[in-house]
This record gives structure tokens, C-alpha cells and sequence, in this order.
């Protein structure tokens, strides 16, 4: 297995708040991986540092063998736009664009995107491509922010919360999507208070307290359905 994401002796503080305390954690190449731990755990902190949203005060950040926690603003923006594709609790979908126009945003900050109507087609909203945002079910919108993370063509995906606003049904919809694109090779990173995601993961960490409380492997990790 690679290693793609090795974060080592990681800190994040936040004025007089420590929001994480000496990380220490690889992720490999195509893992499923689940990130739980309850409110105030860390776990956006944490995201937001793998997504280059966010910088360590203290520690290195490995991604395919380089350390994002020594990139300056276009460095990190660079990386943004090539190496993560980020899907949200509420979608971050602009109303003013119609699904396919929503999705073929991602060509303006990535030139080697893929082609929106595919996507959308894979995610099943062939029907639905031109349809704005509040004409479709927060499933939908979820499936056309999933598209557009996969149009970025980036090899790491990072999901927070991303069946947060869903009910159960459609949620685990939506985990099957997801674990369908890490069988197709995508590295998926989800943020969850959902336990029971836990058991679709390769690899389980538990955050508490902006600590790790545990890394668990799971070699037989169950398909959702
Ligand atoms: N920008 C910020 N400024 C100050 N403190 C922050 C900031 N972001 C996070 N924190 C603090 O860092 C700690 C970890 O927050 P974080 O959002 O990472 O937790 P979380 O596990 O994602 O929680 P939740 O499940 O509620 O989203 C909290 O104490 C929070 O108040």
C-alpha cells in the first residue's frame, strides 16, 4: 500500500483554544476512511488542515510525499484546486446555477476537469442536469455537489458531515455513491458523528478532545447498502 497522507506531530491552535494535539496518522492510497469523535472534537479542524483550507500552527502535513504545511497562499491554492475534491453538510451549491452549471465551476480552477453531463449522468441526474438547486431534494443536491468534486478529477476526497442534512434512507444513498467512487480509486476522508459509517471504513479514527483516541483498521470493511 502508498502512503498518500502522513500527518506527523501535528498541532492547531486557535488563540487560547487547542483544537488538535500532536496528529500522528497515514492514510494510503484508496482508503475509505472515516473520521469520528463528538462536537468539538477537532474533526473540522482536522479537514480544513487535509483540505489546505488551514495551515498547523506546529507540524508537517505530507500529501504524495510533500509537505503542504510549508506551502505559501498559491501553493496552497494550487494544491486545492488539483488534489481535493470537498463535498459539505449543505452542499455549498451556487442557487443561481442549474446543476450542470454548478458542476462545470470546477473547470475554472482545474483544466484537467471532466465533462459535467457524464458526471451528472454517473450520479444519476441525467434528467435533472438544468434543474436549480431549490428545485431539487437535498439528496439531489448532494449527488450534484458529489459530481462536481469528481469533475475536479482530484485524487482525495474530503466530506464533512456530507449526510448531516439527509435522512437515514437517502443518506446511506449517498454513502453508497461515495463508496462507490473509492472502489473506483478515489482516497474518500469522511467526517462524521455517525457511528454507524464506521464499519464501511478501512481505517477508523477517533478524535476526542483535539486528540486521536484511536486508529483502527478494518480489513473487511462492509459495502453500504
Ligand atoms: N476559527 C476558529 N477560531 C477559534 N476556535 C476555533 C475555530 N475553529 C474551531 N475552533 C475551536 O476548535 C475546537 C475544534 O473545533 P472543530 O470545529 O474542529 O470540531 P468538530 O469536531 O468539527 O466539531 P463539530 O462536530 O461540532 O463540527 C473547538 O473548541 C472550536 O471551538
Amino acid at each position: 500500500m502508498n502512503e498518500l497522507i502522513t500527518f506527523q506531530r501535528v498541532d492547531k491552535t486557535y488563540e487560547m483554544t487547542s483544537a488538535l494535539k500532536n496528529i500522528n496518522f497515514t492514510i494510503n492510497e484508496k482508503e475509505f476512511v472515516v473520521i469520528l469523535g463528538p462536537s468539538g472534537a477537532g474533526k473540522s479542524t482536522l479537514l480544513n488542515l487535509l483540505g489546505g483550507l488551514d495551515q498547523p500552527s506546529t507540524g508537517d502535513i505530507w500529501v504524495q510525499g510533500i509537505n503542504i504545511a510549508e506551502f505559501n497562499e498559491n501553493e496552497l491554492a494550487d494544491y486545492r484546486a488539483k488534489k481535493v475534491g470537498f463535498i459539505f453538510q449543505f452542499y455549498n451549491l451556487l442557487p443561481t446555477l442549474n446543476a450542470l452549471d454548478n458542476v462545470n465551476l470546477v473547470h475554472q480552477v482545474n483544466n484537467s476537469s471532466l465533462n459535467g453531463e457524464n458526471i451528472l449522468q454517473k450520479v444519476g441526474l441525467a434528467e435533472k442536469m438544468r434543474q436549480y438547486p431549490s428545485e431539487l431534494s437535498g439528496g439531489e443536491q448532494q449527488r450534484v455537489s458529489i459530481a462536481r468534486a469528481i469533475a475536479k478529477n482530484a485524487p482525495i476526497l474530503l466530506c464533512d458531515e456530507p449526510t448531516g442534512a439527509l435522512d437515514t434512507q437517502t443518506g446511506k444513498q449517498i454513502m453508497k455513491l461515495l463508496k462507490s467512487l473509492n472502489r473506483q480509486g478515489k482516497t474518500v476522508i469522511v467526517v462524521t458523528h455517525n457511528e454507524e459509517f464506521s464499519v464501511l471504513a478501512n481505517k477508523v479514527i477517533r478524535l476526542k478532545d483535539g486528540e486521536i483516541e484511536s486508529i483502527e483498521s478494518n480489513l473487511h470493511p462492509s459495502e453500504a447498502d
